[in-house]
């Protein structure tokens, strides 16, 4: 399991472990991993011009000193200091010792300020632009907002520069504790994060601004809690959640997912739902909805019913929703079933709030952005913005469990604590349908057994993985990705 830790508990850990240790040992663990990244990613140290984007705090201090380090291999490091008055001296001095020099501020004493300054501008942009390494030290853990103008200024000349950038723990101008970005931020190629993952550098849009993200360890793992802010699963982790059927298993025991979706109008809806099921773990499919035909042709294995689903038969679990169209009695039917719930794309529209809140039995939602946008009543690009804020106000909105899709897809359970990201997903995924084939996967590993966060988390990793292998570099349908997920199962399971 990878996790993500917030702002206010990285600091209390920092703060315990720096009390056992001498002063500075920290900064020194953090800046000797950096410079070591920094070398990997351009080669060639030895006569290679760096130039250091240093604020006013230790993040500034970190890319100092790893200066110094890349400086005493013979690398031309030049830093650009926003705050001179309040640079990390510790840093400055050992970059200065080892032969690093400061670009733009304080220049050309003799000359007018007016004069100086714009001589310090001019110093600065020819360093970045001919740079073969930026290293982003304005801000760490400690931004605040949106970066101030002066630093907003070097993004823009960084990314005029086309130079490869390192983040020092996390691309300045990004907010670590949430993924959201307001206004400018540096676009990194590799982010070298200390002590653990920020939850900003596992959700979007952040992480895209992270690049590839290398952790060092500074010892902080020990002193950090059981309970992390955010976790990611792994192959090992979606392994153990996985259900396999033993001697004694006959397909009720596997479990028997419903599935009530589709209409006349969007009757694919259903067989791609069906689909996802038939691949998720439950020992059989029951169907239910005007879409019979085409399920029992494309799969001649589902239980078709075309009764409502209170007297479909018995189900361990309920997928209700996907192309359903405006049948409300329906979904309400599905809601008032004593079983686990999954709904999906019309149903979350047409499922009253406090039904949702009210059964005992538990519930998963799997919104996409704009769904979840329509049902907190705030535009979609809001959603988008703040990802992590919003699965949680949807979760305790509906006191249910909550997947929220999209480029970050984030669950988190309805009481709450870590959320869990996925990190399988494609952009490949974003295709008419798959969300069809994830709810029917998800509900099938529902009636299985697992829990609604296990199953609507170990249902986007494996659905992230089947779009990726069916996918692989071009365009595939849903229903591809539906016959990717046994491959995808099998993955994770070696
Ligand atoms: N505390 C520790 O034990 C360690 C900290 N480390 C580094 O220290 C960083 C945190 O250092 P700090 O707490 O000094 O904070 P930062 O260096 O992240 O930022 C604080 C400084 O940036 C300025 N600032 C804040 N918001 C800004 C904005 N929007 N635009 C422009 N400037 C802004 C502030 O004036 C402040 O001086 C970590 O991210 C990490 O890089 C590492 O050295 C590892 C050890
Ligand atoms: N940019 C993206 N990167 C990764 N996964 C994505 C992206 N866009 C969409 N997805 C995934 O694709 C699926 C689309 O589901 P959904 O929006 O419900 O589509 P549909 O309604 O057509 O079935 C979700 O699993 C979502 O997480
Ligand atoms: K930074």
């Amino acid at each position: 399991m990878r996790t993500a830790y917030s702002v206010e508990t990285v600091r209390a850990a920092e703060r315990e472990l720096m009390a056992r240790l001498p002063d500075g040992a920290l900064m020194q663990r953090a800046a000797a991993g950096l410079a070591a990244a920094c070398a990997d990613l351009i080669g060639r140290v030895y006569g290679s011009r760096v130039v250091l984007l240093v604020g006013s705090g230790d993040n500034g201090g970190d890319a100092l000193y790893a200066g110094a380090r890349l400086a005493r291999r013979g690398a031309a490091v030049a830093a650009v200091l926003l705050a001179p008055e309040r640079v990390h001296a510790g840093g400055l001095a050992a970059l200065l010792r080892a032969g690093g020099r400061v670009v733009g501020t304080g220049a050309d004493a003799g000359s007018t300020a007016g004069a100086a300054a714009a001589a310090g501008v001019g110093a600065v942009e020819e360093a970045i632009l001919r740079a073969d390494l930026v290293v982003d030290g304005i801000v760490g853990i400690g931004g605040k907002g949106g970066l101030r103008p002066d630093a907003a200024q070097l993004v823009v000349l960084v990314a005029e520069s086309g130079a490869p950038v390192v983040a020092v723990d996390l691309p300045s101008g990004v907010d670590a504790d949430t993924g959201e970005v307001r206004g400018a931020a540096i676009r990194a190629d590799l982010t070298v994060t200390f002590g653990t993952h920020k939850p900003g550098l596992l959700i979007d849009p952040a992480r895209e601004y992270a690049g590839s993200v290398r952790f060092v360890d500074i010892g902080l793992g020990e002193v950090l809690p059981a309970e992390a802010e955010l976790e990611a699963l792994q192959h090992v982790d979606v392994a153990r959640l996985l259900p396999v059927p033993g001697a004694e298993s006959d397909k009720y025991r596997r479990g028997v997912v419903g599935i009530a979706a589709g209409s006349a109008r969007y009757p694919g809806a259903a067989v791609l739902a069906v689909s996802g099921a038939l691949r998720g773990g439950a020992g059989a499919v029951r169907y239910v909805g005007p879409a019979g035909g085409a399920v029992v042709s494309r799969f001649p294995e589902t239980l078709v019913s075309d009764q409502g689903p209170a007297k479909a038969g018995r189900v361990q679990a309920w997928v209700v929703g996907p192309g359903a169209g405006d049948d409300a009695a329906t979904v309400a039917e599905v809601l008032d079933a004593d079983v686990p719930v999954l709904i999906d794309a019309d149903g979350l529209r047409l499922a009253e709030r406090d039904v949702v809140r009210a059964r005992s039995a538990p519930t998963l939602m799997t919104p996409h952005a704009g769904e979840a946008a329509a049902l907190l009543g705030v535009a979609r690009e809001e959603v988008e913005r703040a990802r992590l804020a919003s699965v949680r106000e949807l979760a305790s909105r509906y006191g249910a469990t909550v997947l929220l899709k999209g480029s970050t897809t984030l669950v988190l359970d309805s009481a709450g604590g870590a959320v869990r990201v996925n990190a399988t997903g494609t952009p490949w995924l974003a295709t008419a349908g798959s969300g069809d084939v994830l709810s029917g996967l998800a509900g099938s590993l529902l009636a299985s057994g697992l829990s609604a966060l296990d199953a609507g988390s170990a249902a986007a990793y494996l659905h992230g993985l089947a779009g990726r292998f069916a996918a692989d570099g071009a365009p595939a349908g849903a229903h591809d990705v539906a016959e990717a997920i046994p491959g995808a199962w099998r993955d994770v399971r070696d």
